[in-house]
């Protein structure tokens, strides 16, 4: 472990709850999204401990540049399965960004034979090191990943559904900023200054994966003068389903989204501080246990994302669907349709290899 001190060293406790911060983990934060969302989380004004754990040595170097930002945070890099341990001891909260990412012409699935045993294998050192935190899920795809991830806290006996979210917010993000720039638009090719920008509130619920990727066009907020056209919504669902491809083949086998991606995990970070620190009204997305509320159970789905309220305890509240045009009906049964499968495939895989975590019992 490299230590790095950017203030007076906390007292050295497992929490920093009681003094009124928070102690963040990030597994997987050498990559892409792991160092971006590094900054971003040394910058948060609740996070006072902040840990930065990879397979890569690289780690230590993050944890090195990340500490000479000016906030309050100590920040402490981890490497290996022998550090796994002390960089989860005491988190309040998880993030995981650990596992490859697409190349062009890859669905997300295409990423489970890797991806799948990495999440297996760190949520198993979560399940013994900090089985109390809330746990953010990044690694694609999180439609499956999510499900082994509860799979294996249950095999440990420590699952809360309240603490477990995939993270879906950049969904989200998308369907905001894609929305602004259709109504809110260029005129005559100038730039509007930022404080004129419309900014709306898409619910996007499902999970995060094409078809499964639903917005809620219909329950924007404010909803635009005019409403959208069958066209704007047919286009403005396929971009936001679609989002992730476009970066993909923008970075032409580079990897995927990894700066908006960051982003949008430390805004929905954001929101499950504040909720930890017992501020009412954080409300966000998010791929949850009984997510959808009746209307997803009755279908038998265990999984889904869609508008929760995160408190002390994690998922506090989960919105029903709300009223749905029969366009976005018809977009729900095919989202119920992949759902159910990329659901079962996470399950089996854990029921077929044990949720006992391989390498990272630590
Ligand atoms: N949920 C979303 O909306 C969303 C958005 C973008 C990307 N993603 C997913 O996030 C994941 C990471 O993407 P990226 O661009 O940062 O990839 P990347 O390859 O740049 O970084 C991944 C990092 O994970 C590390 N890693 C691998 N195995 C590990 C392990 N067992 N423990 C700890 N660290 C480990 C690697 O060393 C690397 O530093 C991918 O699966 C990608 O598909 C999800
Ligand atoms: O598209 C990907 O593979 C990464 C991520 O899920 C995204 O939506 O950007």
């Amino acid at each position: 472990m490299t230590r790095h001190l950017t203030r007076a060293p906390v007292a050295a406790s497992p929490s920093f709850s009681s003094s009124g911060g928070f102690a963040v983990a990030i597994l997987g934060a050498a990559g892409g999204i792991g160092q971006p969302l590094s900054l971003l989380m040394k910058r948060h004004p609740m996070v006072t401990s902040l840990r930065l754990f990879d397979v890569a040595p690289l780690a230590k170097g993050v944890a090195a540049d990340v500490s000479h930002v000016d906030s309050a945070a100590r920040v402490d890099g981890f490497v290996g399965d022998t550090q796994l341990g002390a960089a989860l001891h005491g988190a309040d909260v998880v993030l995981i960004p650990a596992g490859v990412p697409r190349k062009p012409g890859m669905t997300r699935d295409d990423l489970f034979n890797v991806n799948a045993g990495i999440v297996r294998d760190l949520t198993a050192a979560v399940a013994t090191h900090a089985p109390a935190a809330i746990l953010l899920v990044i690694s694609n795809p999180v439609n499956s990943t999510v499900p082994i991830a509860a799979e294996v806290l249950k095999t440990r006996g420590v699952y809360d559904p309240k603490k477990l979210m995939g993270v879906t917010h950049l969904d989200v993000m998308r369907a905001r900023t894609f929305v602004a720039d259709a109504v809110g638009g260029e005129e005559d090719g100038e730039r509007r200054r930022a404080s004129e920008r419309p900014s709306y509130d898409v619910p996007v619920v499902g999970g995060h994966a094409g078809v499964t990727i639903l917005p809620l066009l219909s329950q924007t907020k404010p909803f635009p003068r005019g409403g959208f056209s069958e066209k704007e919504i047919a286009s403005l669902t396929d971009r936001i389903q679609n989002g992730g491809t476009e970066v993909v083949e923008a970075k032409a086998g580079a990897g995927s989204a990894t700066l908006s991606m960051a982003a949008a995990a430390a805004e929905f970070a954001d929101l499950a501080l504040r909720g930890l620190a017992g501020e009412r009204g954080a409300w966000g997305c998010a791929y949850v246990d009984g997510g959808g509320g009746s209307e997803i159970k009755a279908r038998g789905l265990e999984f889904f994302a869609s508008k929760v309220r995160l408190g002390r305890r994690g998922v506090e509240q989960i919105a029903g669907l709300g009223r749905m045009t029969p366009g976005e009906r018809v977009g729900l049964e095919k989202a119920c349709e992949e759902l159910r499968g990329s659901i079962a495939k996470g399950k089996a895989f854990v029921a077929a290899g044990g949720g006992d975590g391989g390498g990272a019992k630590k």
